[in-house]
């Protein structure tokens, strides 16, 4: 069975502590998804599944997308699960869906994303917590005596890697270094992602795939102006070479797509963007060896370009994800001494994470929807599609029209 993209939604990205500060993942998730209903008539639709996750989750959000769609105008008879892969998270809803429908298991459902990192999950102090439950177990009112002022030290989530301690722009920062990254590409790279995405909402663009709010109309991220020689002036906090402007900021949002077999679409008279046809997904040993943290595509392309019977040569677009534009740089060497040069001006053609913001399980469905779109306005073509994710993982899919 093949897997048809109808179509896409997401709420523009927003700076941490922005105007999304006291919105819920659960608002945003439950936001997109009517803004799907809304879209492709989907009022009271009992759909095969919906799949999607957060990164940064609080523990009362334990059935965050079941209780998103309970909260939406879809039947509350259509199921729902969480699934988390770091940044890989919203792609690998897409792909869960994907293979559901394949398989004939489902005739359509709904994949994406959601994150907040301003309000992002606060644990009690780890003392705290064993003590807590010990009260709980026990009943012991004696325990309270071993309260200490340092039980109130709050257990904050940190973007880092528990098994090196280093942040995801550390990380990063070593393998800019290793792949002699220069700074000036680093800010070309920013400076154009900003340029493409603003062409893109200029030119309508994203009319149909993002849906206002809380007062934002596009991706607060977003400047325009923000040219190679600005970004030149910032300071470097990561390593020498990685800025505030070259690296993605801290960021909330929510997105989402809708795949169907081809039937379902036709029956319901919704048109179809694309096709999913290939997806892989690989990790790196980044803790005991030297390969980068993020650099897990560069495995995941080539495994899945042999299985697809493909080049890295055959695709009018490259969608790869901008954690980092050192990142993008280092994994594009990589695979270019492997797999050969591309035409770089395919790639992020309507701009990615560094000028629209990464609230990191939302990026996935913001990618394939926009991907999905080029395709179709196109009229025919391929789309390469790459995702790295803490962890040391991953992603990469093809498109196809
Ligand atoms: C998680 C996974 O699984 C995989 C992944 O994707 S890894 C990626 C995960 N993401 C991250 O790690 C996020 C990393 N980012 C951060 O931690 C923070 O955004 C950061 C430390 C890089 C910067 O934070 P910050 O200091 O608060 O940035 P911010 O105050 O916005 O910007 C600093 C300055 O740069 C300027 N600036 C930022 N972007 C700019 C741009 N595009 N153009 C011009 N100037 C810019 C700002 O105006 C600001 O200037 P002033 O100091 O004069 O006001």
């Amino acid at each position: 069975m093949r897997v048809a993209i109808i179509g896409g939604n997401r709420i523009p990205f927003a700076r941490s502590n922005g105007p999304y500060a006291t919105a819920s993942n659960q608002d945003m998730f439950t936001t997109v998804l009517d803004g799907l209903v809304s879209r492709f008539g989907l009022q009271g639709e009992r759909l095969g599944e919906v799949v999607a996750g957060a990164v940064l989750k609080h523990s009362r959000d334990f059935n965050l997308v079941r209780e998103s769609v309970l909260g939406s105008r879809l039947s509350p008879e259509t199921p729902a699960y969480d699934l988390q892969q770091a940044c890989g998270t919203g792609l690998q809803a897409i792909i869960a869906v994907a293979n559901k429908i394949a398989l004939g298991q489902i005739e359509a459902g709904i994949a994406g994303g959601v994150d907040t990192t301003s309000d992002a999950p606060i644990g009690v102090n780890e003392n705290f917590r064993k003590l807590l439950l010990e009260f709980n177990r026990t009943r012991k009112i004696s325990l309270l005596t071993r309260l200490r002022p340092s039980h109130v030290v709050p257990h904050l989530p940190r973007n880092g890697e528990p098994r090196t301690g280093l942040s995801m722009g550390e990380h990063a920062a070593v393998t800019a270094a290793r792949y002699e990254i220069t700074r000036e590409d680093q800010d070309e790279l920013t400076a154009r992602s900003h340029r493409n995405l603003a062409r893109a909402y200029d030119e309508g663009f994203f009319d149909d795939l993002v849906t206002p709010y809380l007062g934002l109309t596009r991706d607060q991220n977003l400047r325009p102006d923000s040219s190679a020689e600005k970004l030149a002036k910032l300071k470097p906090v990561f390593g020498d070479t990685m800025t505030a402007g070259n690296s993605t900021p801290l960021s909330d949002g929510a997105s989402a797509v809708l795949l169907a077999t081809e039937e379902w679409a036709r029956a319901r008279k919704l048109p179809v963007l694309a096709y999913l046809t290939f997806a892989e997904t690989a990790a790196v040993d980044y803790v005991h060896g030297d390969e980068g943290l993020l650099m897990a595509p560069v495995h995941a392309a080539p495994r899945m370009l042999d299985k697809a019977g493909l080049t890295l040569q055959d695709f009018d677009f490259y969608e790869v994800h901008e954690a980092f534009a050192s990142q993008v740089l280092a994994t594009l060497k990589a695979w270019e001494k492997e797999l050969g040069e591309i035409d770089r001006s395919r790639l992020n053609v309507n701009g990615s994470s560094l000028a629209a913001g990464h609230p990191f399980a939302a990026t996935g469905a913001r990618i394939v929807a926009t991907l999905a779109k080029l395709l179709h306005q196109r009229g025919s073509g391929r789309g390469f599609v790459s995702i790295c994710a803490a962890g040391g993982q991953g992603i990469t899919a093809i498109l196809e029209r």
